[in-house]
């Protein structure tokens, strides 16, 4: 039996899941359908073989899970619209950033099944790393479709629902914030003659590299630190105008930013 599984919103984000689950090896387990009032968007979701619906109320009626990707201002329109054909069995797939799984029942029926998640870009890869928590009226066995569908297109940790806000930094925005990163070294590379390409190859082959010695090495972030830090070399001098302009205090607000407008978006 194929599930049915519905996108509302098919944009960066919804986009990108779908293209996940069509990559993953769930894909002959669901059946795709979407809507949103964007053409382009949809035909780009057609491509991926999702089935056209001409409404989001259509959509909800024809489906088990119902992702809800669209923007968080976006939101009270597509509540009101489905909100007859939400019904107790129905699962609804937040990925919206600071909606409250409290906000979407009491938009819609008390008591509804939602799934408050947090993806990430990478999923369009088959690199996701996705964030979820779940109301209590979701059945662990409806919990575990919707975390098999981030997990096969990527790895996936189950939250408490009072840090689904504070986790958007760490997973859901940061892959922005390690892009802005990676222009600066890329930019101080241009500046001082090297060719942008393989500046680009090179510190982003740096940053997987780096990314699996933290998930692989077994050893803890100050180890590899130290494992790269000659005495009197290279990496000491550069780690010491990192603190010195206080990157630490950089990120710290960076994230207290990010959690802060989670908040304001939530109802
Ligand atoms: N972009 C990202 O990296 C991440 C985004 N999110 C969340 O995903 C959600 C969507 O974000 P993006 O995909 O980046 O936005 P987006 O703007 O790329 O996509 C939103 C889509 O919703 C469609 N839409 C607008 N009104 C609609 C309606 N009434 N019914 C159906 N579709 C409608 C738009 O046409 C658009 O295609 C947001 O709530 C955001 O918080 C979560 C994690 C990461
Ligand atoms: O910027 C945003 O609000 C969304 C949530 C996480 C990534 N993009």
């Amino acid at each position: 039996m194929k599930y049915n599984v519905g996108f509302i919103g098919a944009g960066n984000m919804g986009f990108a899941i779908m293209k996940g689950i069509t990559g993953s090896s769930m894909a002959d387990d669901i059946a795709l359908h979407v809507f949103d009032p964007s053409q382009e968007a949809m035909v780009r979701a057609e491509q991926l073989g999702a089935a056209s619906e001409k409404n989001s109320a259509e959509l909800v009626s024809k489906c088990g899970y119902i992702f809800l990707a669209v923007k968080p201002q976006q939101l009270d329109e597509v509540l009101a619209d489905i909100k007859d054909e939400v019904t107790a069995d129905k699962v609804i797939v937040s990925i919206c950033a600071g909606i409250t799984d409290d906000y979407i029942a009491s938009k819609t029926i008390a008591g509804a099944k939602v799934v408050m998640v947090m993806p990430n870009t990478p999923l369009l890869l088959g690199e996701g790393a996705t964030a979820l928590a779940k109301s209590d009226s979701v059945s662990e066995n409806e919990f575990g479709l919707v975390c098999s569908i981030f997990g096969s297109c990527g790895i996936y940790s189950v939250l408490p629902k009072d840090k689904m806000k504070e986790v958007i930094a760490i997973n859901g925005s940061s892959p922005a914030f390690i892009y802005l990163y990676a222009q600066s070294f890329i930019e101080y590379a241009k500046s001082v003659g090297i060719d942008e390409k393989a500046a680009t190859d090179l510190f982003a082959k740096s940053l997987i590299g780096s990314a699996k010695m933290i998930t692989d090495s077994g050893r803890t972030i100050d180890e590899l630190i130290t494992m790269v830090s000659s005495k009197g070399g290279t990496t000491i001098a550069g780690l010491e105008k990192l603190r010195e302009n206080d990157l630490d205090k950089a990120v710290r607000e960076c994230c207290e930013a990010c959690t802060k407008r989670a908040y304001e978006l939530s109802k």
